[in-house]
């Protein structure tokens, strides 16, 4: 029987990163926010007759669901809470519902931001969580939610997502860096940039070896997904501007220009881990896939950008 995938958010950073690698496994149905409207359907979430995502997925009669789509405004989050609840919380727990009600495996995405960050090592997927925002939170219950209705999941935590697709930091320090002559960057909070390429190869890669296999396999569960090496924001935006200025963009910052902030000095709605650093042992284990380093990302990333412009 032929593999058939449905995917779920299919304009956002993975999900168009996902339309082209999914492909290879078999064939893709891709829905987005036109064709289906999570914030909505959330809302409605008791009326399961008429659920559309339970409508979707009968029809469809996926093997996989893949759930790209998310509620992403970490600050705006804090204020429109039903909001990001409807998507990331109520509409994953619906698709995986759906998903194993036809038999489907299911896909999920989730964010360092479900650890309060206080840790000083970098952290394994059975530590404690403890979300410091709204959107943490939100994306920890999401995970449950996914858990409990579907064994066969795999949920990856995943970390400063970038790509040349969508709207990401390393955008936006590109924009800013040439337009300004000053930057300030906080240089206290350290994690893992991570390509939408890279998550959407690699889960394209560990589906191919998990789909067919039974609820009693004990590799389904919660892996930690993120680029080799670590950073922080003020490091990673002059690295990316470093780059940028050699491979000839109109940079108009000078490097002594992007000054190193405090948290406490960049005041923000919502409240961001200190260490957002995720242990990989887990998934590279279990898959045997290679995560190269953060770096090999922002080369590549540059390398897209460019060339589309
Ligand atoms: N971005 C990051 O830095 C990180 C992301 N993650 C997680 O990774 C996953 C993918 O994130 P990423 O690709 O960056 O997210 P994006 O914000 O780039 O994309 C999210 C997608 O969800 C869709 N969406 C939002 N609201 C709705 C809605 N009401 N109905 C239907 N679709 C909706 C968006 O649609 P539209 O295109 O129409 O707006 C968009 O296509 C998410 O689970 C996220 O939580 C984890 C760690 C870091
Ligand atoms: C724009 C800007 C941000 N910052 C800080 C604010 C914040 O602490 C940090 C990153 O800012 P952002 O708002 O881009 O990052 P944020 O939206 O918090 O990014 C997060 O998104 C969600 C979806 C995730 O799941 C996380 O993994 C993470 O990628 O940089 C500066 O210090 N200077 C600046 O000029
Ligand atoms: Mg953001």
């Amino acid at each position: 029987m032929k593999t058939k995938i449905l995917l779920i958010g299919g304009n956002g950073q993975v999900g168009h990163a996902l339309k082209s690698s999914l492909q290879e496994l078999g064939e893709l149905v891709v829905c987005t926010r036109a064709e289906l409207d999570l914030g909505v359907v959330g809302r409605g979430a008791d009326h399961l007759a008429h659920c559309p995502i339970s409508a979707l997925v009968s029809s469809v009669k996926p093997n996989i669901v893949v759930n790209a789509a998310a509620y992403t405004a970490v600050d705006r989050a804090e204020t429109e809470t039903e909001l990001a609840n409807s998507i990331n919380v109520v509409a994953p727990g619906l698709l995986a519902r759906a998903a194993h009600t036809v038999g489907a495996c299911m896909v999920h995405y989730s964010t360092d931001y479900v650890y309060a960050g206080i840790k000083k090592t970098p952290h394994v997927e059975t530590d404690e969580t403890q979300p410091l925002s709204v959107y943490g939170r939100t994306k920890l219950e999401g995970e449950r939610a996914v858990a409990e209705a579907c064994p066969r999941h795999l949920i990856f935590r995943t970390s400063w997502v970038f790509g040349a697709h969508g709207g990401n930091f390393l955008k936006t320090m590109l924009k800013l860096a040439q337009e300004r002559d000053e930057l300030r960057v906080v240089s206290d909070q350290v994690g893992a940039p991570t390509t939408a390429a890279l998550i959407a190869e690699t889960t394209t890669q560990i589906l191919g070896q998990m789909t067919g296999q039974p609820a009693d396999d004990p590799r389904w569960g919660v892996y930690h997904l993120t680029a080799g090496g670590e950073t922080n924001w003020h490091a990673y935006a002059s690295y990316v501007i470093a780059r940028a200025r050699d491979a000839g963009w109109p940079i108009k910052v000078a490097d002594h220009a992007i000054s190193a902030i405090r948290t406490k000095d960049f005041p923000v709605a919502a409240t961001r881990p200190m260490n957002s650093c995720l242990d990989t042992s887990k998934i590279r284990q279990a898959f045997g896939v290679s995560l190269p380093d953060w770096r090999v990302g922002v080369d590549e990333v540059l390398i897209s950008l460019k060339q589309g412009r």
